[in-house]
């Protein structure tokens, strides 16, 4: 049977934010098909590659995707037609030195993802196995520990807080299933909570709620500990925290305005204190972005005073971007690296990115971005990259429940051979 690709088709959809993104089709010989979303981002990093917009006001205000569509069928697809869908890195290299610039704003990153992830799934139909079988072999039998956002701030809410994601992790669970119920029972109990206090139940951008009335950045997390408790579990053992405060959109180099709160400025030292303080008393097991993407001193002193107890996450510090991971190992700038597909523009460049915290004993955390598809790509590339941990939302919007139903049908799939685990248990 032939995997040569015969046709490649892009269109324009609509993200979860009503914002066009792009969904790209692949059509092999033997009359296998493909398709694949790529998601986008609000608190993105500078250094990220660059998602095409048409900049064209009348429609959708500019964000319309129209010229990615086209880089697709008009540049792109005409090239790749004849070649084996199964030469994954073949083909990634291919897009890379076809668009040429160091950020992929000739094609546009979202472009060219869309086609990297649209051969990866090709391919995996083509040959008969499940994606995660396919990018992963034999040994993609771990199920990641959910990270469920379920309190939303900062870019991806109106709520009264400055911090953009308060998660809970049900590390303490037996498999992911019971992981997910753990989580989302957390996230009923909190709803609860919020109710009886009269703070507002609506959802922010990843499905966490996005109450008005919060009086600081720490409330949160004292809400968090009561529903992890009203739920029946023990925090910290049953469910810890994970914090993205994703500093880099309240300050950078060194000072942070806490201005939805009322909080007052702070210095990179205050932060890094307050981070002390609150993992000494809630059971916080990671915390990404707690300083902003410049600021890699920042990043430095808080996995130096708190590194071997915390996690430490950079996200829009690193971008999902080997050059910046390097320095970051290099510099012990932290210990984990959020790993996200359209940060770096190509499914390749992602493992490349992986492997490198893999040699470094860093952590990676796939995610999901802000702005998202019914597209579950990540939760198969989670298993197949041997991924600890996910973080893609809470338990409500479809787009984020697509992937965690993707991993219970994978977990389910596996049978006995699954495997999952705490992944800051030591020893
Ligand atoms: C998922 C995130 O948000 P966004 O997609 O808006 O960058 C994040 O900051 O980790
Ligand atoms: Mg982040």
């Amino acid at each position: 049977m032939s995997r040569r690709i015969q046709k490649i088709d892009a269109m324009e959809i609509l993200d979860s934010r009503g914002n066009p993104t792009i969904r790209t089709t692949i059509v092999l010989e033997d009359g296998t098909a493909a398709s694949a979303a790529v998601p986008s981002g609000a608190s993105t990093g500078e250094n990220e590659a660059l998602e095409l917009r048409d900049g064209d006001k009348r429609r959708y205000g500019g964000k319309g995707v129209l010229k990615a569509v086209r880089n697709v069928n008009e540049t792109i697809a005409p090239r790749l037609v004849g070649m084996d869908v199964t030469r994954q890195q073949e083909i990634d290299r291919f897009l890379v030195e076809l668009d040429g610039t160091e950020t992929k704003k000739k094609l546009g990153a979202n472009a060219i993802l869309s086609v990297s992830m649209a051969a990866a799934r090709a391919a995996a139909a083509a040959v008969g196995l499940p994606l995660y079988a396919y990018l992963g072999g034999v040994q993609a039998n771990r199920l990641p520990v959910p990270m469920m956002n379920i309190l939303n701030g900062g870019a991806h809410a109106d709520s009264s807080v400055d911090f953009q994601e308060f998660m809970v992790m049900p590390v303490g669970a037996p498999t992911f299933a019971e992981a997910l119920r753990y989580g989302a029972e957390t996230f009923h109990a909190l709803k609860a909570i919020l109710k009886e206090r009269g703070s507002a139940t609506a959802v922010g951008d990843e499905g966490g709620f996005a109450p008005k009335d919060l009086r600081s950045n720490e409330e949160p997390c004292r809400l968090i500990v009561e529903a992890i408790e009203r739920a029946g579990y023990r925090p910290g053992q049953d469910v810890a925290i994970a914090l993205d405060p994703a500093a880099s959109s309240f300050g950078d180099r060194g000072t942070y305005r806490l201005a939805r709160s009322g909080e007052g400025e702070k210095s990179r030292e205050e932060m890094v204190e307050l981070f002390r303080d609150w993992a000494s008393r809630y059971p916080i097991v990671s915390i990404e972005d707690g300083l902003g993407e410049n600021d890699w001193e920042g990043f430095r002193m808080l996995t130096e005073a708190l590194g071997d107890k915390v996690q430490i996450v950079g996200d829009d510090i690193f971008v999902t971007n080997p050059r910046f991971i390097r320095r970051g190992i290099a510099e012990g700038t932290a210990n984990a690296v959020l790993i996200k597909l359209n940060q770096i523009g190509t499914v390749s460049e992602t493992v490349d990115a992986i492997r490198l915290c893999r040699e470094a004993g860093w952590n990676y955390v796939v995610s999901h971005r802000s702005g998202e598809t019914e597209d579950a790509f990540i939760a198969d590339f989670t298993v197949a990259m041997d991924g600890r941990q996910i973080k893609t939302g809470s338990a409500s919007r479809s787009e984020r429940l697509a992937k965690y139903n993707r991993l219970m049908e994978i977990e389910r799939e596996l049978g006995p051979a699954a495997r999952f685990e705490n992944p800051f248990r030591k020893g």
